[in-house]
């Protein structure tokens, strides 16, 4: 494969450039032109040189074996994907690792191709790298590492961006590149056959080692059009389920029908309406990559959010009685109710960020306490069963199990029999996320960063809410400051990523919901640097 750059056509970037793609333990840029205002931050060159460091990043991690090191690379359907997947083949190359390209993948699939055990398919890959930028426009792009250890988190991806800047300042060293890339290889391989076909054994065992459990079920796919399509006619339908319905399985990274995120509300309505239409028993939705997910009942009842948490709670609470549910911090009140009162586990809310939830819930059980599931309200969800990949697909597995076994022990088909698990959930009337900005540049900030700004704002709403006797702070809280009153909670913490402070507020009607936002309002009203546009619109009515 030729070299595709010459120092003279690169744009002069440095590290800080290149530590502003991090986002949290991914990486995250604008791939192509096209959107206004967006100019492209991560061009080929920048994407060589980012895989190039992951390449010595893994070199560095792994020590020598008697084999050279190869890295599996996949992406989701986004229209830069296969410029981002050359590049990333050559930059593995000048570190000189062997390439196995999966072509369209899930992230899930990815990691699981650093624990799958089979050389006729290239397998184990000391790392993966997967292409995506999750459910973001069409115009972003980036990448997700993992080795068999898990996915990577925010110091490695740092060492990352950092090697990758020092890389790219000497990519015209072309002696250096070549003779890296003449010990280097590029194969295909079709691995998404393995993966699938490790989902529909585990459903087949659940179900007694029965050959078609899903036999007689309707169940449709919302793919989004992004890479989840292959759940329909790879999964599903060799378990014997009807998918006819299913819709937006083709790829097609401009993602002309919508946003695919179960967190998105005309994501929702779509896969909900496709359920109600084709009189399906499930239907099933993922978001662009396949590491999150959610369900929809035959009724239209949504499994999403704190739903699918409390669902998923049940199933792993019979299979571990006892056993903590690890959640992120915007979980509901009546779901820690639910899953300690009625299903007889622990709740452990802990903190936003898939990678955090999963990381404490590997630390709990190192000291002791046991625990099986991971999950966030975003659908993203992970299982100890499972090496704690973080994956949708699986999710629904367990949830299709949970169908197939009903079914076999003769307790009734359809949806009921998971509708029914999460009976006794109470659901607030009323719940909304207002996101208030911090504008960066503002000089009430006075030299600190919008972090610190945002310290010093909670530590501000902490104080206020300390002499109010309608309201009382959680007593257990590991993100921002979460209180409860007016018969609803509310929290306000700093976005993992974004200059924001995103506030939760779940109630039982308007009104109090509305009080809850004016205790905030009132608190934070000094703070000029702060928009509270949101919330004055939210309290205008009181
Ligand atoms: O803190 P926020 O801005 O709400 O973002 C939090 C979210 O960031 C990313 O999207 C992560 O993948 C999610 O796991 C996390 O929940």
């Amino acid at each position: 494969m030729e070299a595709a750059l010459s120092s003279a056509a690169l744009p002069s970037l440095d590290k800080t450039d290149f530590l502003k793609l991090q986002n949290g333990s991914d990486i995250r840029g604008v791939a192509v032109t096209g959107v206004e205002g967006e100019p492209v931050s991560l061009p080929e060159p920048v994407t060589e040189a980012i895989a190039a460091a992951f390449g010595q990043w893994l070199l560095h991690k792994k020590k020598a074996g008697s084999r050279q090191l190869r890295v599996s690379v996949g992406h989701d359907s986004r229209i830069s994907a296969q410029t981002l997947l050359e590049a990333v083949s050559r930059g593995l190359g000048v570190s000189g690792l062997d390439v196995v390209q999966f072509g369209l993948a899930s992230t899930p699939a990815m990691f699981n191709s650093t624990l799958t055990e089979d050389e006729a398919f290239l397998c184990p890959a000391d790392g993966a790298i997967m292409i995506t930028a999750s459910h973001l426009p069409y115009n972003r792009n980036g990448f997700k590492f993992f080795t068999c250890d898990g996915g990577l988190g925010k110091v490695d991806i740092k060492d990352i961006l950092e090697r990758a800047a020092d890389i790219y300042k000497n990519v015209s060293d072309e002696n250096l590149r070549k003779s890296q890339r003449e010990t280097s290889s590029i194969k295909k391989i079709d691995y998404m056959g393995v993966y699938t076909s490790g989902l529909v054994k585990a459903v087949q065992r659940a179900a007694g080692d029965l050959v078609k459990p899903l036999e007689g079920f309707h169940i449709v796919v919302d793919a989004g059009n992004g890479a989840g399509g292959f759940f329909a006619a790879k999964v599903l339908e060799p378990l014997g389920a009807i998918t006819s319905g299913s819709q937006f399985l083709e790829p097609d990274g401009m993602f002309p029908n919508h946003i695919p995120n179960p967190e998105d509300k005309s994501a929702m309505e779509a896969i909900t309406k496709a359920v109600l239409d084709n009189k399906a028993d499930l239907g099933i939705i993922f978001d662009t990559d396949v590491d999150r997910s959610a369900a929809v009942d035959s009724t239209g009842r949504e499994f999403n959010r704190n739903r699918l948490i409390a669902l998923l709670s049940a199933i792993v609470l019979e299979e571990h009685p006892g056993t903590t549910i690890v959640t992120d911090s915007v979980t509901s009140d009546g779901l820690t109710t639910f899953i300690e009162k009625k299903l007889g586990g622990k709740h452990h809310r802990f903190k936003r960020g898939y990678k955090n939830v999963i990381d404490e819930a590997i630390r709990l059980n190192s000291v002791g306490e046991e625990t099986h599931l991971a999950i966030e309200t975003s659908g993203h969800g992970a299982l100890k069963e499972n090496h704690w990949l973080d994956d949708g697909a699986y999710l629904m597995v367990k949830i299709l199990n949970k169908l197939a076994s009903a079914r076999a022990a003769g307790k009734g088909s359809g949806s009921k029999v998971l509708t029914d698990l999460v009976d006794g959930l109470e659901e607030p009337r009323v719940a909304l996320e207002l996101r208030l900005k911090i504008d960066k540049n503002h000089p009430d900030l006075e030299g600190i960063d919008f972090r610190e700004y945002g310290e010093k704002v909670l530590q501000h709403v902490s104080n206020s809410i300390e002499t109010n006797p309608d309201l009382k702070r959680a007593p257990v809280n590991f993100e921002g400051i979460r209180v409860s009153g007016f018969g609803g909670w509310f929290l306000l913490r700093l976005s993992l990523h974004d200059p924001v402070l995103p506030l939760n507020i779940e109630a039982q009607s308007e009104d109090d919901a509305v009080k809850l936002g004016l205790v905030v309002a009132t608190a934070v009203k000094e703070f000029k640097a702060l928009d509270n546009s949101a919330l004055s619109n939210l309290t205008r009515s009181a």
